[in-house]
């Protein structure tokens, strides 16, 4: 498998057929749970336009932003510091804004209803002309690429290509551009660009500008049965500079100790690779995959004084879809590590614990598992 910039986030090569494909997504799954999708189809120039509009979205007045601040839907815009990812140990917020943009539900209707679920906030189409537009258009985009990347994520399980997708046929996709202030991060302070945190849901996959920050902390796999190339080049990983040992706000891991342990604070730097998305994989298949797959602890510091631009675009099944350990990972030597839980029920969970502008008992019947 190919490496890119460092020696320890492997990259993907999206051209090439679905099997050998999916031999590197194993590797990579079952190693950093990081790793760069290079030659993945979507148009660079629908990319350019994204962070273009983007940046005229940040550049607003305060004003116009406030008045597509985040609704019951956690939909709209975030302001500065109104996210905390690491809770236990930052002293503020991050030192970003964001917004929210999912896929478009009318309120009216019956999927209207469900928590998470509604129509967008958009800006005026006089204020930001074509925005809406090609929100839209890279939503779609990327919620093809992320049924591409289930296809290979079940394939490299030994699963039918095709056995994610019951569970995504309204999926919740949640694009959140970010932007993050020139302030130096101070870890010592308990100040953070993004608090060390591990995704919620499926898949991320995040567009960045050329500014770095990203770092991937070193994870443990010290419960974990499986060994691959992947897994010894993140023991592999160089001792960065930060000391503090995690007490991993990392989600996933509240109910089982110790499945995926920060060891001694190590961080390494994710450089961003023009062309590619970084692509990381969240808690919910860390639990479907018992673990086998890993949903890595990230977080970005600032330590160029720039100010910086980032969109990841979340990519979760159905807010009902049961999320449990497939019986393919589980194994004698491996038990079911995680009890069964809803997508709805944990990425609700983990909003609430995270956004300060998020009531999350304002719209949160609904979660219950159904079939998918
Ligand atoms: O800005 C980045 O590079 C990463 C952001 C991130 O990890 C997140 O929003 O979950
Ligand atoms: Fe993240």
């Amino acid at each position: 498998m190919g490496t890119a910039l460092d020696s320890s986030i492997p990259l993907v090569d999206l051209s090439q057929d679905e099997a050998a494909a999916a031999q590197q997504v194993y590797a990579a799954c079952s190693g950093p749970g990081f790793f760069y999708a290079a030659n993945h189809g979507i148009p660079q120039e629908l990319l350019s336009e994204l962070f273009k509009q983007m940046r005229a979205a940040f550049a607003l007045p305060e004003q116009d932003k406030m008045a597509m601040l985040a609704d019951e839907n956690n939909r709209g815009y975030t302001p500065y510091a109104e996210e905390t990812l690491d809770p236990a140990k930052q002293t503020r917020g991050d030192t970003k804004e964001g917004f929210y943009f999912g896929r478009e539900v009318p309120a009216d209707s019956e999927e209207g209803q469900l928590p998470l679920h509604g129509p967008n906030q958009w800006p005026p189409e006089q204020l930001l002309p074509g925005f809406r537009q090609t929100v839209t258009a890279y939503c779609d985009a990327a919620t093809g690429l992320g049924m591409r990347l289930l296809r290979l994520l079940a394939l490299s399980l030994g699963l039918p290509g095709g056995y994610f997708a019951p569970y995504f046929t309204h999926p919740m996709v949640a694009l959140r551009p970010l932007h993050y202030t020139a302030e130096v991060s101070s870890p010592g302070e308990g100040v953070f660009g993004a608090g060390a945190h591990s995704d919620y849901g499926m898949l991320t996959l995040l567009a960045t500008d050329e500014v770095p920050g990203l770092q991937v902390g070193r994870s443990s796999s010290s419960s974990s049965s499986s060994s691959s190339s992947s897994s010894d080049e993140v023991r592999g990983l160089q001792v960065g500079s930060s000391s503090s040992s995690s007490s991993s706000s990392s989600s996933s891991s509240d109910e089982v100790p110790g499945l995926q342990v920060h060891l001694n604070g190590s961080w390494q730097d994710v450089q961003p690779l023009p062309g590619a998305f970084i692509v990381n994989l969240g808690d919910m298949l860390e639990r479907w995959s018992n673990g086998i797959f890993k949903s890595t602890l990230h977080r970005v510091i600032n330590t160029t004084g720039q100010e910086r631009y980032s969109i990841p675009f979340f990519f979760e099944p159905n807010l009902t879809a049961k999320v449990e350990c497939l019986p393919c990972c589980v194994t004698e030597e491996r038990p079911a590590a995680y009890p069964p839980t809803t997508a709805g029920e944990h990425l609700l969970a983990m909003y609430a614990q995270t956004h300060a502008g998020y009531d999350v008992n304002r719209k949160a019947q609904g979660t219950a598992a159904t079939v998918a």
